[in-house]
């Protein structure tokens, strides 16, 4: 499986911002808004481009857009707190929705929410969820997504933790990692050490 750790010095920078326990919701969401950015930016390095002719006021030209633009995919709660800088990034993306909640004594992932085009066939799908913990809220979701025909999938993720790669591997899905850490472990409640705690509760409080 292709995992790719984008280690710029400014995700760097936005990431601790992210865990750093001071940071309040607002300033939270900001740095989660801005290393999206980066983690987009270099997930779609490799998009395929159509040309087209174009003419600029001096002299005609070849211009590009995104041959096949990807369907987003932000996981409810904490992946919503990607989904309008990636589609900033991308505005001719259209996107599904998919909410899950992780059962916090079992740690596997309770479904609420599933909205996606029935046919994603030759489609790439973006998964936005900032954290990759033991996997489970993605391997869901890739299956979602892989029952519908996609076989390009990409997972946007903030942070992974190693077991969270382990379980993708493992599942043998169509899928690859963009990610700006992958951390230590995960610690006997699941959580990610030493993660940023809670995401979604980080950005839009606990429920
Ligand atoms: O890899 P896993 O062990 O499945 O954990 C990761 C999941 O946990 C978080 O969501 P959570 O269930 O806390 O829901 P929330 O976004 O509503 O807070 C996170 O956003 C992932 O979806
Ligand atoms: O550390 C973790 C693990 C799962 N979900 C989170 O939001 N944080
Ligand atoms: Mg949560």
């Amino acid at each position: 499986m292709d995992v790719r750790v984008v280690d710029h010095p400014l995700a760097k920078s936005r990431l601790s911002t992210m865990r750093d326990a001071r940071t309040n919701s607002a300033a939270f969401r900001a740095a989660l808004q801005e290393l999206t950015l980066m983690l987009i930016y270099e997930a779609t390095r490799e998009a395929e481009l159509a040309e087209e002719p174009i003419h600029t006021p001096v002299a005609k030209t070849t211009g590009y857009r995104i041959a096949n633009p990807p369907l987003l995919v932000p996981v409810l709660r904490a992946g919503l707190g990607m989904a309008d800088q990636a589609h900033r990034l991308i505005p001719e993306a259209q996107m599904g929705f998919v909410g899950l909640a992780r059962d916090e004594e079992t740690l596997l992932p309770t479904p609420y929410l599933e909205s996606l085009p029935a046919d994603l066939t030759g489609r790439p799908v973006l998964v936005l969820d900032p954290m990759l913990a033991t996997g489970g809220s993605m391997v869901h979701t890739i299956e979602l997504l892989v029952e519908r025909g996609a076989t390009d999938v990409t997972a946007i993720c903030t942070l992974a933790a190693p077991e969270g790669v382990q379980r993708l591997e493992e599942a043998g899905l169509p899928v690859r990692v963009v990610t700006a850490s992958i951390d230590e472990r995960l610690n006997e409640s699941g959580y990610i050490v030493p993660g940023l705690g809670d995401a979604g509760d980080r950005e839009y409080g606990a429920v």
